[in-house]
């Protein structure tokens, strides 16, 4: 930590130790708000992050950010050691709340025994383990209590058994403050776990490379690997690197990383991906990113910063928890002042009734409820290759009634093959056109773009012209000139705008259009030169993906920019609606329509290449598209693996959470208001109230920790 007053810019996201349940982000909170220089906080117990920004015209303080967080006893890490993934995870005896409960459960377990050896002891034996447990716990509350917070749980907790060893309640008091001590431990255990099932994914890249120097392989550090060099891969090695491949060809198990289960052919010029399995073939691979930019880094790092971003259901908890605090605080007291006054009980009768109120009302269970099953399926969609930005993603994908997918690249394999290449000139011959075309598409990264350069590629070798002032027309198609010749490739549809259409023409374009082909026709000037046409399959699964939706009740409809003829095709094979024809400007416009309709929230899948605005326009935008920087970025969620069912998976696994955590929060509300009453009206003492709070928190953190073993074949995709 540094000492002078350094300014950061806004937004910033510090590594802070010793954070382990709601109660210390609430602290971190409240205490960072009050400065001055800081407008929005948000601290995560499961991450071990705050995350801060600044009001408008100011900066952020660092050294007194630090200073802050480390009076309320938490520690602020050194960013640049910290990496994603690699942050402790120790036992949890090992951790200070964990010897803690050692420590207490121990001195309890004595005083027992001391009861029945020596009852002349007394109560001292009790006094003395209430005491040691109760030491952290007061120093906790002190220290929130000078940031300006008086309502925690720390609080609450010091009242109340201070308030019991006042009243000659020891034994009572002592197993309190244990029992406090398990609930806090098993918060952090529930936190790590969660944090673990993240950061194991960084233990799938190998420690060691094999660097390829003139020819020769050289064990080095993978971390130490840099863009440019090569690498070799034996079969069974994991890689070391995102790359691509320069030499060999080897089938690749990405399970790893994208939960995609059937083993990939990958060869020559094909991306691959750290921590994937090469199986079979030994591979040259040329580095393409950074260990601390590759795919699975920055997976970690997305879901790490998801984790911290709150679900707007916890938010609305951590509100509810701050004004809960308070009115409870209020109704102790009249329990403990109002009966003695205006009846015959006893002043230790009310007071004992109230301190009970107290230790009960403690949050414990609810403030944990939420956290934990909104980290645990984030980490479970991660490790399926279902990446969500954030709990609020999460929470509104189960709630999607529509989801609009694009044809080509999502619901087709994004492979076309050219089915047919024909000369429609007198004077021209197939040739010419395919040649022509290509030299177009060059610089183009449509997926028919691709495909015809590589089928040019193929039939005529490295014959094919340099393109001059090439450019896209978006959701169209491609314009430049080739052997100084104006050319244009479009779809059929924008023929009218560009040349004349025959009679001719028009029949051979709808036939193959009926046979569900995408076509690319060439034009020069008022001249229909010729035309191409392209085959895109559906996916393997993509009817079975479909299905899956719609067995969920959610309505899938095709949005697509191809040719309304074949778009249709398709729709029929796979059974879906579709509208064919659509600008990308026009998908937001129908995304937008629906939810004016109130049909939504409407989920939109794309490639993540044209249809941003349909992405944006949406209520969650999914990117469909193994490791592309796009599908990452861009989106609220990704399917990292190439999948239809995906949508299906991150939808039902959404329900399970959102489920889960329903459940937690009636459970803790359930115990909680069952228990304040009768303790109110002293149909139950201490005891039984403390043993229902504990047994709260145990039920919601097993419940939410339950969530990390979901499994996905329930749904059927
Ligand atoms: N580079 C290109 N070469 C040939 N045709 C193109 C090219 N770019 C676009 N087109 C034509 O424009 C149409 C619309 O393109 P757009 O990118 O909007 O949709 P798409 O990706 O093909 O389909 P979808 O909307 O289902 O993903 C394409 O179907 C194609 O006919
Ligand atoms: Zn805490």
């Amino acid at each position: 930590m540094s000492n002078t007053t350094s300014t950061t810019a806004a937004p910033t996201t510090l590594r802070v130790q010793g954070m382990d349940c709601g109660g210390c982000e609430r602290k971190v909170e409240s205490a960072l708000t009050r400065l001055s220089h800081v407008e929005h906080v948000s601290a995560s117990s499961v991450t071990g992050s705050v995350r801060l920004t600044a009001p408008p015209g100011k900066t952020l303080q660092r050294a007194e950010i630090e200073s802050t967080i480390n009076a309320l006893g938490y520690q602020v890490i050194d960013e640049s050691v910290a990496t994603p993934g690699a942050k402790e995870s120790a036992p949890w005896w090992r951790t200070p709340k964990g010897r803690l409960v050692l420590v207490s459960g121990a001195l309890l377990a004595l005083a027992w025994a001391l009861k029945f050896a020596w009852p002349s002891l007394g109560t001292w034996p009790f006094v003395a383990a209430t005491v040691v447990g109760l030491v952290p716990i007061v120093q906790r509350a002190g220290q929130a209590l000078k940031m300006g917070n008086p309502f925690t749980i720390e609080m609450l907790m010091s009242i109340a058994a201070l308030g019991a060893l006042a009243i000659n309640a020891a034994a009572e008091a002592a197993v309190v403050v244990f029992l406090f001590a398990v609930g806090e431990m098993l918060e952090g255990v529930a936190a790590a776990q969660a944090r673990r099932s993240i950061s194991a994914l960084s233990q799938l890249t190998p420690s060691t490379a094999r660097l390829l120097e003139q020819g020769e392989p050289r064990e080095v550090a993978a971390a130490s690997l840099v863009p440019g060099q090569r690498v070799q891969v034996r079969p069974g090695d994991r890689l070391p690197c995102d790359g691509s491949i320069i030499s060999g060809h080897s089938s690749i198990d990405e399970s790893p990383v994208n939960g995609e289960s059937v083993p990939r052919e990958k060869a020559e010029g094909e991306a691959v991906f750290a921590g994937t399995v090469n199986l079979d073939g030994v591979l040259e691979v040329e580095v393409t990113r950074s260990a601390e930019n590759n795919t699975i880094a920055r997976v970690i790092q997305l879901v790490e910063e998801a984790q911290a971003a709150k679900a707007p259901v916890a938010r609305f908890i951590d509100r509810f928890a701050f004004y809960y605090m308070p009115a409870v605080v209020g109704v102790a007291l009249l329990v403990a002042v109002v009966p003695p006054l205006v009846s015959t009980m006893l002043w230790s009768e009310s007071i004992y009734r109230a301190l009970a109120l107290l230790l009960i009302a403690c949050p414990c269970a609810l403030v944990i409820s939420t956290p934990a099953a909104v980290a645990a399926g984030l980490s479970v969609g991660a490790r399926h290759g279902l990446l969500m930005k954030g709990g609020a993603v999460l929470e509104q994908l189960g709630k999607l009634k529509r989801v609009a997918l694009d044809k080509t690249g999502t619901l087709t394999a994004g492979t076309p093959a050219v089915t047919e290449v024909e000369s429609l000139a007198a004077d021209g011959s197939a040739a010419d056109v395919l040649r022509l075309a290509a030299a177009l598409e060059q610089g183009a990264s449509h997926p028919l773009a691709i495909a015809i350069s590589d089928y040019a590629r193929q039939q005529m070798g490295e014959k094919i012209p340099i393109v001059q002032g090439a450019r896209a027309l978006a959701g169209q198609g491609v314009a430049g000139q080739v052997e100084g010749r104006e050319l244009i490739l479009v779809s059929p549809r924008y023929l009218q705008r560009f040349s004349q259409r025959s009679d001719e023409v028009e029949a051979r374009i709808a036939t193959l259009e009926a046979q569900g082909k995408s076509l690319a026709v060439l034009i020069e000037g008022e001249r229909t030169l010729g035309l191409i046409a392209l085959r895109d399959e559906p996916r393997e699964d993509a009817l079975r993906g479909l299905q899956a939706l719609e067995r969920l009740g959610v309505q899938a409809i095709m949005l697509s920019g191809d040719n309304a003829r074949s778009v249709a095709v398709i729709a029929e094979r796979l059974g879906i609606e579709a509208e064919g024809e659509l600008m990308p400007e026009d998908k937001a416009q129908r995304v937008r329509q629906w939810q004016a309709q109130g049909l939504g929230p409407i989920g939109k899948v794309g490639d993540g290449i044209n249809d941003a605005p349909a992405l944006a326009a949406a209520e969650v935008g999914i990117a469909m598209g193994s490791g592309t920087d796009v599908a990452l970025e861009t989106a609220d969620a990704a399917l990292l693996k190439n999948r239809v069912s995906g949508i299906a998976e991150m939808i039902a696994l959404s329900r399970a959470t959102m489920r889960n955590v329903k459940t937690n929060v009636a459970l803790a509300l359930g115990f909680k208001a069952l228990f304040l009453v009768s303790t109110a009206l002293g149909i139950t003492g201490m005891w039984v109230a403390v043993m229902a709070d504990t047994g709260a928190t145990v039920l919601v953190t097993l419940n939410a920790l339950h969530l990390l073993r979901y499994r996905f074949n329930d749904i059927g995709a």
